[in-house]
């Protein structure tokens, strides 16, 4: 149950296949998220995502593989786990004439929260989400943010360890994905261990601490961010300027295995660099053993809409 480095693992995905029919929607994926950490899920539409997330919330029954929550086989007590999880989908619902505190108290209920300490959880759950100022409006007059807020206001009634998100920034303007983007930041502080989906690999790049790519039903590329780009040999520019260039130092560094070009500009060396083949660390050794007197050492930000495009060509599956 627990990782190399000894964390525990909040969930343990082995194999896991989930057929609809004909349909091979999941095809045998195997993945592990140590506690604390927050899993980013990502593929296109129908490449198994939902379908995974609703196992872990112990709603879809027929499936086949080892799934564990908290070490508990979501098949052998799926109460127990639903005890432990909180499941946010990616639709939210019509609540017609229920105000925040209504929509609140219902889950409350639903959750069996005794009924004494109901009042002071939804206050909570709605300070934390910075919803306390809506207790009375329709939830139905909620924008599309703050619905989502209150969605996630929802799963936090129970406190669990392990939050489901499915799809939680789509259709959201930029001021609200920051406003999710915010608050699971605090879900991370609080120690939750989150899981959350999404298509679009960038609304979720910088708040991930471990990224797994998903496409047509099978993990094809799974680790921090920088594994990832690792794995699918993406090249990095690496801007260096050094005290007096000279023409050979720039013929030098484009031999070491691993650059694949050294280019002088004005001010700077701009080399591209295949990171599987040589660490950006080692390049900097290489160059200061090959005498270069290293005054700027800058590797450009990763190209994701690039790794994400490479991947659903499905090059790397
Ligand atoms: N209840 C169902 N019956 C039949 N086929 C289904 C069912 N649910 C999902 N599928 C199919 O299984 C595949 C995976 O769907 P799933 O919803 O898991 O993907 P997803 O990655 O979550 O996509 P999306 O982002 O569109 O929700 C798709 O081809 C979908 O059409």
């Amino acid at each position: 149950m627990t990782d190399d480095v000894g964390k525990v693992n909040v969930v343990s995905v082995q194999n896991l296949h989930v057929n609809y029919g004909k349909v091979h929607a999941v095809r045998g994926i195997s993945f592990e998220i140590p506690k604390g950490e927050v899993f980013g899920f990502i593929g296109p539409n129908g490449a198994g995502k939902s379908s995974t997330i609703r196992v872990l919330a112990t709603l879809q029954k027929k499936f086949e593989g080892e799934v564990k929550v908290n070490g508990i086989e979501v098949r052998d007590d799926p109460d127990r786990v639903r005890e432990m999880i909180g499941f946010m989908p990616d639709f939210f619902g019509v609540y017609e004439d229920l105000s925040s505190r209504e929509y609140l108290h219902f889950f409350a209920a639903a959750y069996r929260l005794p009924k004494d300490r109901r009042e002071s959880v939804v206050a909570d759950v709605l300070e934390l989400t910075d919803l306390t100022h809506k207790i009375d409006s329709p939830v139905d007059s909620l924008s599309r943010g703050m619905k989502q807020r209150l969605a996630l206001a929802r799963v936090l009634l129970h406190d669990p360890d392990l939050l489901l998100l499915d799809e939680p920034a789509s259709g959201l303007d930029p001021r609200a994905r920051i406003e999710v983007r915010e608050l699971l930041k605090a879900m991370q502080e609080m120690g939750k261990t989150v899981l959350i989906s999404s298509h679009i690999l960038h609304e979720l790049a910088q708040l991930c601490t471990r990224i797994g790519i998903i496409e047509a039903g099978l993990l094809v590329a799974e680790g921090s961010l920088n594994e990832i780009f690792q794995q699918l040999s993406l090249k990095r520019v690496v801007h260096v300027q050094v005290v007096n260039p000279s023409d050979e130092l720039v013929a030098e560094i484009e031999r070491l295995p691993g650059v694949e070009s050294a280019e002088r500009q004005t001010d700077r060396i701009a080399i591209r660099l295949r990171e599987d083949e040589l660490p950006i660390e080692d390049l900097h050794s290489g160059i200061v053993n090959l005498g270069g007197k290293i005054r700027m050492f800058q590797a450009e930000a990763m190209d994701m809409e690039t790794a994400f495009m490479k991947l659903t060509e499905g090059v790397t599956a």
